[in-house]
């Protein structure tokens, strides 16, 4: 039996949709794996009712497939889905790297990139990295068609995730199909400031590159209190706000010294447009870790 930890994941960071992704420190999918003539997957864990046993339907069975390594497949999850953290995708880079070890097929975790990518494909309608790049590699991760790469980044995070289900499959179909010139340039500008950031290791100059006019907008339309909730963190001292992923959750950068105050912030004005929420108080963190052979 191979056992694997993915974390969470928050992708776009509002400059950079489908391309930007940081791993979080918590919370984490947890994948038990043993060999098996064909794929049966069980679920525990936090919305465990909304997931699918089915390998057709499961992101962790699609990875089986890829990688040609049948298996009974224990998720554990940590990551509730239709989150915004990367839930599926947790669950796809955890498959990934103990299948990848089980069946010693000897793939690098760049390679298992597009293998667990094969998982989002099952939910989203598309292969999209943007979250298993860093569930596999771990720190601030630039997902293209070229290939992955890679900064090993420390800032403080607030990702708050209230209690409202939006899929990542329905969130796609807001996205705009067209930009003007003046947002691509707009874009582009904010996107090379957050990775700046990101190598400095500055959460001001992240929290300015998260600024996006294009896909944000659409999306936080249906993020109940999410405008509320930016004005909130931003008052209480973060260096920028956005939707983490495809939502509901939503992702402050901060200084550490100011992370508890922005994550009661968040969860008073959501809890003031009568919505539940939980704040992780996390950092930029490690990819996905082999903990029991
Ligand atoms: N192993 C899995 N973990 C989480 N969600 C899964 C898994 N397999 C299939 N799903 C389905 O994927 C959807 C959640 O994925 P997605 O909408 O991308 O949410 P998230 O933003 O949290 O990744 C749900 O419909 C869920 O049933
Ligand atoms: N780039 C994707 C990212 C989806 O992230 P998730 O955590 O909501 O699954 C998108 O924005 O659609």
């Amino acid at each position: 039996m191979v056992t694997v930890r993915a974390p969470a994941t928050s992708a776009n960071l509002g400059s950079g949709f489908d391309v930007f992704g940081v791993a979080l420190d918590r919370p984490a999918d947890v994948v038990h794996v043993e060999k098996a003539d064909r794929t049966t997957i069980e679920v525990t864990g936090v919305g465990r009712q909304y997931i699918p046993t089915d390998p057709d339907r499961n992101v962790v069975g699609a990875v089986a497939e890829a990688l040609d390594a049948p298996a009974h497949i224990r998720i554990d999850k940590g990551v509730r889905p239709s989150s915004g953290l990367g839930s599926s995708a947790a669950s796809s880079a955890a498959a990934a790297v103990a299948l990848n070890e089980l069946y010693d097929r000897g793939l690098s975790r760049e390679e298992l990139v597009p293998v667990a990518a094969e998982g989002e494909a099952v939910v989203s309608g598309e292969p999209h990295a943007d979250n298993v790049a860093p569930a596999l590699l771990g720190g601030f991760t630039v997902a293209t068609d070229d290939g992955v790469t890679t900064v090993d980044a420390d800032i403080p995070l607030v990702a708050c995730l209230p209690e409202i289900a939006v899929s990542t499959r329905d969130a796609r179909r807001v996205v705009p199909s067209r930009a003007s010139i003046e947002d691509m340039v707009h874009t582009v500008g904010r996107a090379a400031t957050l990775a700046v950031g990101m190598c400095r290791r500055d959460p001001e100059l992240v929290g300015a590159g998260m600024d996006d006019r294009i896909v944000t907008p659409a999306r936080a339309e249906l993020i109940t209190g999410y405008h509320d909730v930016r004005e909130a963190a931003l008052e209480a001292g973060a260096e920028g706000v956005t939707v983490s992923g495809a939502g509901p959750s939503v992702l402050s950068v901060c200084h550490a010294s100011d992370r508890t105050r922005v994550a009661g912030a968040m969860l008073e004005a959501f809890d003031e447009t009568d919505v539940a929420a939980r704040a992780y108080k996390t950092r930029v963190g490690r990819g996905a870790e082999i903990f029991d052979i």
